[in-house]
């Protein structure tokens, strides 16, 4: 056991698929894991083992923002010598072109959280992916009917904000959508040489304000969950 996860050494493999919310864990255990079993229940940050076309795969809900995600991929990656993180989460779009269950696979992290800063000392770090799981994960993504971007995805400390000004500035700058998590899941892969990748599934767009619901969200993350998983085995 690790602090924060009750898993058993071993009991967690080697890829592990990282959605921020716990509940989507369950979903892609139950939809495409075979012999599953649950290793976390602590603090309902659930998360499972089982396998994917006969390969073992971890899935593992790390909670909302950088802090959060920290305390789990850092106990994943020292505790449970996990090689391979790839975040599966959602995101809000930041170009007109970008539409709703759209996806954008993180190449690089721009943020407005002082995350690197803690470790850099007022040099810039620049948070990037692992290339070999990046370029499968595109691979993967042109054989569906869904529409994939790749590039610099701006990562925040900030869910609701005074205003937009900021994300204006990134918008100018080409920077493709806003998430929470990524800034500290690429840099603790960095630090300590594993493999990492993002792949989101745009929930909403921040330019013309429309969202999914909860429930339409979780039926559009069969594509994002797919390439992860093919990704992840083939890389
Ligand atoms: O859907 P998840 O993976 O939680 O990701 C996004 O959704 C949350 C905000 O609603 C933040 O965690 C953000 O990064
Ligand atoms: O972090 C996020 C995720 C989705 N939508 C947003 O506006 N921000």
């Amino acid at each position: 056991m690790s602090r924060h996860l009750g898993a058993k050494k071993g009991e967690v493999a080697d890829i592990v698929l990282l959605p921020g919310d716990p509940l989507r864990a369950k979903f892609v255990a139950e939809h495409f894991l075979d012999e599953v079993n649950c290793y976390n229940e602590v603090r309902g940050m659930y998360g499972y083992t089982g396998l994917y076309k006969g390969i073992r795969v971890s899935v593992q809900g790390t909670g909302m923002g950088n802090p959060s995600m920290s305390i789990y991929a850092t106990e994943l990656i020292v505790d449970y010598e996990v090689k391979k993180l790839i975040r599966i989460g959602t995101c809000g779009a930041m170009q007109k072109e970008i539409n709703i269950r759209d996806i954008v696979i993180a190449q690089a992290v721009s943020s407005d959280s002082n995350m690197t800063d803690k470790i850099f000392h007022g040099c810039n770090y620049a948070p990037t992916a692992d290339f070999s799981l990046l370029m499968k994960a595109y691979q993967q993504a042109q054989t569906k009917q869904v529409s994939v971007f790749v590039g610099n995805i701006y990562n925040s400390d900030e869910f609701y904000r005074e205003n937009l000004d900021r994300l204006h500035k990134f918008m100018d700058f080409g920077v493709l959508a806003v998430e929470m998590e990524s800034t500290a899941l690429y840099t603790l892969a960095a630090k300590y040489g594993v493999k990492v990748l993002s792949i989101l599934t745009v929930g909403s767009q921040l330019l013309t304000q429309e969202h999914l619901t909860h429930q339409e969200s979780e039926q559009s993350f069969y594509e994002m969950v797919e390439i992860a998983l093919n990704a992840a085995i083939e890389s």
